[in-house]
């Protein structure tokens, strides 16, 4: 058992500080003040006031190091969807969390803000304006989103204003700006390949993109009204620009804002659908054979497909969000970010 010192209400900790989300919560956080202890198991970075601890979640006793003295934890670590590994999502996701609550209760931890994610609640058909009671989807598309939707039943069950240990998600829905690994990486890739000719669909999906400074304005909100009086104990928030905008036209206007053409022909969606399942099923047939990472993934064609925007009205009222930097301005950042993927570049 670790020896407890009384915790300071402006010292936390980040696991998952070194990636894409993390980073950007690190830097807001000493920016207000906050003295930081990153936990992941890479170091991407070094930052004053902030201190590295290296290690994998899933070792308590490596954990227990990085929360000595902490009051509040941020858990925005997760192994990458496109990894589609279904033991690494179990342990990390699942497991990991598991001892990530046993570690902060050992710490004498006062809160736990976790980064889940609004896919909890999909199922590959449309959800226009969804609220968080929309149930847990029963048959999940991928094995992210079945591992995040048990990793946020586990934080919320863990609430306790009797043991004085508060916890809350956040959900946050297609987070993109500088720096992000996943969203215009793989844009930008696919069209390089020559694959971003076809939209899925009619194209008239509406979808919401949050931009990152926004999703991390929405997790130090939760941290800083999570008490234990306050109607967010043991809730889930959305968190979004709350300007749900079309899936093509959003991703038409980072592709011509980096050099390259928008799609133009339509594919009806079924088709595409189809096809990128039975690919995913070849490749889970050869996977020991051979690993095979098919662009067109089921979950990415449903993603590009229909209408998935969500509801933050919750969060507006319980902690008084509003996002702080509007789409078209958050699109012109990220496209100026990536000078690197800049067609010719
Ligand atoms: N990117 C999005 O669009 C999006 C949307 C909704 C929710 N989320 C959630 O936000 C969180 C952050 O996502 P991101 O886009 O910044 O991903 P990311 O891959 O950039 O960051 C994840 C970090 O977790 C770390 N990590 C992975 N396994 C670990 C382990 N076993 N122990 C310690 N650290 C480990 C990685 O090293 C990485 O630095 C995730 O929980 C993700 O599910 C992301
Ligand atoms: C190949 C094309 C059809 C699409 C190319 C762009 C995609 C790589 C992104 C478009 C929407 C993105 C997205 C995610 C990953 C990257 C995209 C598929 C998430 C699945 C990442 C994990 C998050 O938890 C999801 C969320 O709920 O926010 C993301 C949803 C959007």
């Amino acid at each position: 058992m670790a020896t407890r010192t009384r915790p300071s209400s402006k010292r936390c900790a980040v696991i998952g500080g070194s990636g894409f989300l993390g980073r950007h919560l690190v830097e807001r956080l000493v920016d207000r003040g906050y003295t930081v202890n990153v936990f992941d198991i890479r170091q991407a970075y070094e930052l004053p006031g902030v201190m590295f601890h290296q290690g994998d979640l899933c070792d308590r006793q490596a954990l227990l190091l990085a929360l000595k003295e902490v009051s509040v934890v941020f858990h925005c670590a997760s192994p990458a969807p496109a990894s589609d590994d279904r033991a690494l999502f179990q342990r990390v996701n699942i497991d990991g969390t598991r001892t990530v609550i046993q570690a902060c209760h050992e710490a004498g931890v006062q809160k736990l803000i976790l980064t889940s994610s609004a896919s909890v609640v999909f199922e590959g058909t449309d959800i226009k304006n969804g609220r968080e009671d929309l149930p847990y989807a029963k048959k999940p598309i991928d094995y992210y989103t079945e591992t995040k939707i048990v990793q946020e039943k586990l934080v919320l069950e863990a609430c306790s204003k009797e043991k004085g240990f508060l916890t809350v998600a956040i959900r946050p829905h297609g987070i993109f700006g500088p720096r992000d690994p996943q969203l215009v990486p793989i844009l930008v890739d696919t069209a390089r390949r020559g694959k971003m000719k076809f939209i899925i669909g009619d194209g008239s999906n509406l979808v919401d993109f949050t931009y990152v400074e926004n999703v991390v304005h929405g997790h130090i909100l939760a941290a800083e009204h999570l008490k234990a009086d306050s109607p967010l104990c043991g809730q889930a928030y959305h968190i979004t620009n709350d300007e749900p905008v079309r899936f093509w036209d959003f991703m038409s206007q980072i592709l011509e804002g980096l050099g390259y053409s928008a799609p133009r022909y339509h594919l009806p969606y079924t088709l595409v659908y189809g096809i990128a399942l039975l690919l995913w099923l070849m490749a889970l047939v050869l996977r020991p054979l051979i690993r095979i990472k098919p662009t067109f993934t089921p979950m990415r064609v449903a993603l590009a497909g229909t209408h998935h925007y969500y509801s933050c009205a919750r969060a507006k009222k319980d902690m008084g969000y509003q996002p702080l930097v509007p789409l078209q301005e958050a699109i012109v950042r990220t496209v100026e970010s990536y000078p690197h993927l800049r067609k010719g570049a």
